[in-house]
């Protein structure tokens, strides 16, 4: 009953699986119950959400169907949750944790990141707290044992930097925008050299800007080539691409025959050159700017 993504480990000594259900979209949270039940039945063991998502409900629900079902063991799944910007002071950390917990119906969950550094108030307002403050906060739930592991989200290397250099855990992960047009090599380099994850978000951000569509069908000759050499679709490759440069993709999708698709990445490798050729149609830009 083992997952199809292989696991890495993690600084501190925890596993994660290498692909990860992504559940962002407020229109699909009425989808999100079946998605994680289709999920795991194809073989992922690994779901990744947010408290700004406000799908945590949900998708306990789907964690509530497969573990009665039997599909798999509370500690064979691999959940990572993350704190939104308006519960950044130290002491709201755990309780902001606590309340995602009772949303999901677990008593812990595997990887609690910090959705961002950039700290907010109720009404979106920059507020003056530091995420070393922040960070804190999170190692406090990890040592009451709410979370397994604790990382960061859209965090660059200075910010990663203050922290280590401030604290007594190093971030576990950093997960980041990652896809074919903004390839991220530098902020990817110094994550490893810190012996940190890297998870990549909007796995299919090349073919789509935000709020144009949204729907992955690139045709570029040279994916398409490398498509079909290895009888694969465009967003597999975009997927192998990513895992084969030994990052963690969180492909989203509700539709069962895509979520089956995504995770059908585990038999085939891409070569150096083909890599390469997926890397420069970097552009550096991101999908939400
Ligand atoms: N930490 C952060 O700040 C952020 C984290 N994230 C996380 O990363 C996840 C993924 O990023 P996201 O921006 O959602 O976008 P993705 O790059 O995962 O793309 C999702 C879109 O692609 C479609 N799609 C999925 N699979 C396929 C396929 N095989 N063929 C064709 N179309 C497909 C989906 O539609 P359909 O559902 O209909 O299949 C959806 O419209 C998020 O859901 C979230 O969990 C995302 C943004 C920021
Ligand atoms: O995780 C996220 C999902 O996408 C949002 C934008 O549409 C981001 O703001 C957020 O960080």
């Amino acid at each position: 009953l083992a997952g199809k993504a292989p696991t890495k480990v993690l600084n501190d000594g925890n596993k994660i699986p290498t692909l990860a259900l992504g559940t962002f979209g407020f229109e699909d949270i009425p989808k999100m119950r079946s998605a994680v039940n289709y999920a795991i039945e194809a073989g992922y063991r690994h779901i990744d959400t947010a408290a700004l998502y406000d799908n945590e409900q949900e998708i306990g629900k789907g964690i509530s169907d497969v573990l009665k079902k039997g599909l798999v063991k509370r500690e064979e799944l691999f959940v990572t949750t993350k704190l939104w910007n308006d519960k950044h002071a130290r002491d709201q950390v755990v309780l902001a944790l606590r309340e995602s917990l009772a949303k999901l119906g677990l008593d812990y969950v595997d990887l609690y990141l910090i959705h961002s550094p950039e700290a907010m108030n109720e009404d979106g307002s920059p507020a003056n707290i530091d995420y070393l403050d922040t960070w804190k906060g999170m190692e406090e739930a990890k040592q009451l044992g709410l979370t397994k592991s604790i990382g960061v989200s859209n965090f660059n290397t200075e910010q990663i930097d203050r922290i280590k250099a401030n604290s007594k855990t190093v971030p576990a992960v950093n997960q980041i925008e990652i896809h074919p047009s903004n390839t991220q090599e530098k902020l990817v380099a110094d994550c490893f050299a810190r012996n940190i994850a890297v998870m990549a978000y909007s796995p299919f951000g090349f073919f789509v800007k935000r709020g144009e569509g949204n729907k992955p069908g690139n045709d570029d000759p040279r994916m398409v080539s490398i498509a079909k050499k290895y009888n694969k679709s465009v967003t597999q490759i975009v997927l192998r691409y990513l895992l084969d440069r030994d990052l963690i993709p969180i492909p989203k999708s509700t539709n069962q025959a895509r979520i089956q698709q995504n995770i059908d990445v585990f038999d085939f490798h891409l070569t150096p050159q083909e890599i390469a050729t997926i890397s420069s149609f970097n552009k550096n830009t991101s999908i939400f700017s």
